[in-house]
């Protein structure tokens, strides 16, 4: 698939980075290049790698010029940087409107220029009916993404994106922190227990953006189906896992920005998306400004479709949630160990 190709990732030493590395450092690709602004955890990651294939860039999605540079001779790029923290993209909108918004212009234009393959762009389901910072700048992302593809050739370039639900215990996310609680003996922080989050491994992480990569038309945006649990229903999992099911637990509200559940596809996406098995596919409204040319799109009935949200969709009680949970090494290993090791 990737034999002699070279493949750049934007935020790669991420959680989402470091997994999807791993799958293409298996294949026969010539490069990837791990595109990022942290010199110290590149540094951490070349000592723990250890692979020539893997190649070091420093440098800012939001400096157009470092990007134009960094994509000049790359056939895929998997553009992972952003902020994605939903309280500090509160504080600090603007900061969230320069790497997700901006910065992915930039990945975008210097793509076309450079006559990439592929850009795979990485949203949330926050991007839909977004309410916060964080959600409105990847729904931004999205619309820049989508306006950006029009302007490709098909025949040499195409930009796609993929939504993700919350990938399960990614650095700073909830299962590390319940984890370290429990560890701690501290009681689990619970804002909300009815609240519903889509539950995805990093492997399922993967697994959609390479689904995404090799089947993406231009503009189109890519959704896995995905289970979903409210929160008690994950506090009581792992509390059962580490042996501790009376632990404490103290619910300390919602913070900011937060919603109750999230959507992985509108009610308006739905009406429009291909059912692929796995997946949906949503593809882009290709008409042109004239819209009395178009009279005929207005036929469908919006009413009858229902969003996708954590709510409605496959609903995991706390053993389907304990069976899932299994399947992290972060899990395993604080059973073994009394620890936490966030390397997953
Ligand atoms: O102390 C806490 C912290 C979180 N939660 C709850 O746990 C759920 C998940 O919280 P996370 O902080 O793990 O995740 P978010 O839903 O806020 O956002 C996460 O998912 C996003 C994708 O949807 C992005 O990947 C983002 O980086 C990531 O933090 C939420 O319902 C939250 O209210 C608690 O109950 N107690």
């Amino acid at each position: 698939m990737f034999t002699n190709k070279k493949i750049l990732i934007t935020g790669g030493t991420g959680s989402f980075g470091n997994a999807v590395l791993k799958r293409f450092l298996d294949t026969d690709v010539k490069e990837v290049l791990v595109f990022s602004r942290d010199e110290k955890k590149q540094d951490d990651m070349r000592k723990v790698y250890h692979n020539d294939k893997l190649k070091f860039i420093i440098g800012d999605v939001r400096d157009e010029r470092a990007v134009m540079e960094a994509t000049s001779d790359v056939d895929f790029i998997f553009h992972a940087a952003a902020l994605k923290q939903v309280p500090s993209c509160e504080f600090y909108p603007w900061e969230a409107v320069r790497t997700n918004v901006l910065g992915t212009e930039n990945v975008l234009v210097a793509a076309k220029k450079n006559k990439v393959k592929k850009v795979i762009c990485l949203s949330t389901d926050k991007a839909v009916y977004p309410i916060n910072a964080m959600g409105i700048s990847k729904a931004m992302m999205e619309k820049v993404m989508v306006a950006k593809a029009r302007t490709y050739d098909d025949a040499i370039s195409v930009a796609c994106g993929t939504r993700y639900g919350n990938v399960m215990s990614s650095r700073g996310s909830v299962i590390p922190l319940f984890l370290e609680q429990i560890l701690a003996n501290k009681p689990i922080t619970i804002t909300n227990p009815e609240m519903t989050r889509f539950m995805m491994t990093l492997d399922d992480a993967v697994d959609l953006v390479l689904f995404a990569y090799k089947n993406a038309n231009n503009g189109d945006i890519f959704v896995q189906k995905a289970p979903a649990a409210t929160i008690d229903v994950l506090a009581k999992a792992l509390c059962n896992l580490l042996g501790v099911p009376n632990h404490p637990i103290k619910v300390i509200g919602s913070r900011h920005g937060e919603k109750i559940y999230e959507t992985l596809l509108s009610r308006e996406e739905m009406a429009k998306s291909q059912d692929l098995g796995d997946y949906f596919r949503v593809s882009p409204d290709n008409r042109d400004m004239n819209y009395e040319k178009f009279l005929s799109e207005g036929s469908i009935k919006i009413e009858s479709f229902e969003d996708y949200n954590s709510h409605n969709t496959t609903r995991l009680d706390v053993a389907g949630m304990e069976k899932l949970l299994l399947k992290l090494d972060v899990i395993g290993r604080a059973i073994k160990t009394g620890s936490v090791n966030f390397t997953d």
